[in-house]
């Protein structure tokens, strides 16, 4: 399943709002249906949204085709000035517009039909690559699934988080393949229920047996023995394996140490940030408390009553058992071990 695709023009995105009862498409023809996509969450995920922006960077491209060269450079730097502007944690977005930005003065030289074609590539070959990423991860994370795990995941890092395939939920799926008899318990995860909606929604259509559970339950779940693996999906690693992630991440982790479960976080290359020493320097993105207030269209807190809803959480790397990358896994992540990673 591809929740983003690109017909050479114009960007089709699965409007996750409404999933699992209907699966509909939104077609993204300019640069601003690209950034409402991303800021109302149609389309979310670390690498889902990195990809995103990049096709945003193409449509904008390709609508100032005609302008010279100047111009174009001025308007394609506006185009990534508003994307840059959509969701501040996730840092694919960021490793995205600068992969694409760098298109621009590798061709600086060039006419500017050319680097509209160079930059629709780029958008292209981030796509393509993001597959393949994951597959690998997929690979590298299969020894640390054994059969029969009872593996409990939060929110979604599935195909509907990527491109296609996922991080953590591209391990599953590759232990699923090769033969081992998994079960997924997957955390709700209030408010946008990514878990409920999403990840149940892609596990049963792939036939992979998933339990949805109230982000409460988890607790229960690994005291009574019930969990064998936690695995989750990353919006911000920094520099010593300090993961920003879906709020509710880092009670996962200090649960699963508490009760000495394996806690591995699945992420591609492009999620690691070595600019921030630490998860201190991780900026949260705060969403709306309407957010939170309603659920299914229905109000669920009185009105005049207010809701905090930080959107992410930060899992100091003390807590995490392993990073799985693309690249190789970081097991008891510092900033040595991630640096080696990083030097490989
Ligand atoms: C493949 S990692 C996806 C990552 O992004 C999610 O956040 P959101 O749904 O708000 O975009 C969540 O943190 C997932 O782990």
């Amino acid at each position: 399943m591809r929740p983003i695709r690109w017909d050479g023009k114009q960007l089709l995105l699965i409007d996750q709002l409404r999933l699992p009862e209907d699966l509909t498409w939104i077609t993204c023809k300019t640069v601003e249906d690209v950034a409402e996509a991303i800021e109302k969450m149609k389309v979310r995920g670390a690498p889902a949204i990195g990809a995103t922006a990049a096709y945003g960077v193409a449509i904008g491209a390709l609508a100032n085709v005609e302008k010279n060269k100047q111009e174009f450079q001025s308007a394609i730097e506006k185009v990534c000035d508003r994307l840059a502007k959509t969701r501040p944690t996730a840092v694919n977005l960021f490793w995205a517009i600068n992969r694409m930005r760098s298109v621009l003065s590798r061709h600086e030289n060039d006419d500017v039909p050319k680097i509209v074609e160079q930059l629709v590539k780029e958008a292209e070959a981030i796509a393509e690559e993001d597959v393949r990423i994951n597959q690998s991860i997929g690979r590298n994370g299969l020894p640390y699934v054994p059969d029969h795990a009872r593996i409990l995941t939060h929110c979604n890092t599935g195909s509907l988080a990527t491109v296609e395939f996922g991080t953590a939920l591209g391990v599953v799926r590759t232990a699923h393949a090769a033969g081992k008899s998994v079960h997924v318990y997957a955390d709700e995860t209030r408010p946008y229920l990514q878990g409920a909606r999403l990840t149940a929604f892609e596990l049963s259509h792939d036939g992979i047996p998933v339990t949805v559970i109230t982000d409460s339950m988890a607790g229960h779940l690994m005291k009574t023995g019930n969990i064998d693996l936690v695995i989750v999906g990353a919006d911000r690693i920094t520099a010593n394996g300090d993961t920003a992630n879906k709020i509710g991440t880092y009670s996962l982790a200090v649960l699963a140490n508490y009760h000495d479960i394996p806690f591995y976080v699945a992420a591609p290359l492009s999620t690691i940030d070595f600019g921030l020493a630490s998860g201190d320097q991780i900026v949260i993105e705060e969403r709306s408390a309407e957010e939170v207030a309603m659920i299914a269209g229905k109000r669920i807190i009185p009105q005049g009553v207010t809701a905090l809803h930080p959107a992410f959480d930060v899992t100091p790397h003390e807590l995490i058992t392993a990073i799985i990358t693309e690249k190789g896994v970081v097991e008891k992540p510092n900033t040595e071990r991630m640096l080696q990673l990083k030097q490989q």
